[in-house]
């Protein structure tokens, strides 16, 4: 395909998780490759900005969602997994109750989306305070695993190049969620990893 004649293919993500993980950081920083320390934002935010992945162009929206511990939002919750195409899923690596809460915003986007595949990555933030460390990098990979995410553990305080790979990884997920069935090498590993887990967890009966 010629430059002239390719489309811009549009993709939208969600990034999720507790209060304080530095959702909004990352997007600010994925968007403008600055860290900005303190942000007053209590609505979701929409951010727009566009990438070349793998020759394809891709127009993005990153929509941030402001912590809410109300019910009344779960509603709205739903709308945003419904909307998004991939996910992003913070907890910060100081925060302990941030690593627990993971696992139930999972089983929440999986009821949602109703898929046994949803292209999503689990972000360990703010890997640079290393002396607060309340979990392991092992225990993120293991969780990541389980869940059938991507991995990364970064500090988007310190590390802007980590942040855009780690967001490129996701929409890498989502492109090749979206090629056609044969084409899709990592679509159907994961389907196999989820159905053979299924399988075992059944046998076993560890339900
Ligand atoms: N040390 C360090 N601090 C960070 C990092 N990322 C974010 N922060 C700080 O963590 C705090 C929370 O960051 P936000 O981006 O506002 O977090 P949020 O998840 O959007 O928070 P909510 O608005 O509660 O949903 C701020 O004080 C940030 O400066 C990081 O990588 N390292």
């Amino acid at each position: 395909r010629s430059l002239t004649s390719r489309k811009m293919v549009p993709l939208k993500l969600l990034v999720l998780g507790a209060h304080n993980t530095g959702k909004t950081a990352l997007c600010v920083r994925f968007v403008t490759k600055r860290f900005i320390g303190e942000y007053d934002r209590k609505k979701d935010v929409t951010y727009r900005c566009s990438r070349t992945v793998d020759q394809e162009s891709v127009d993005l929206e990153i929509l941030d969602v402001a912590w809410k511990v109300s019910s009344s939002s779960a509603a709205s919750l739903e709308a945003s997994i419904r909307w998004a195409d991939g996910f992003l899923l913070l907890y910060s690596i100081t925060q302990r109750c941030s690593f627990t809460e993971v696992p139930r915003l999972k089983t929440l986007i999986d009821q949602t989306k109703q898929s046994l595949v949803v292209p999503t990555v689990l972000v360990a933030n703010k890997a640079d305070l290393e002396i607060g460390r309340e979990v392991t990098t092992e225990e993120g990979q293991r969780l990541a695993k389980d869940l059938r995410c991507g991995f990364r553990e970064l500090s988007v305080a310190e590390a802007a190049l980590a942040v855009e790979a780690a967001v490129l990884q996701l929409i890498r997920l989502v492109l090749d969620q979206q090629r056609p069935l044969p084409d899709r090498r990592s679509y159907m590993l994961t389907v196999r990893h989820a159905l053979t887990k299924k399988l075992t967890r059944s046998k076993t009966m560890q339900w």
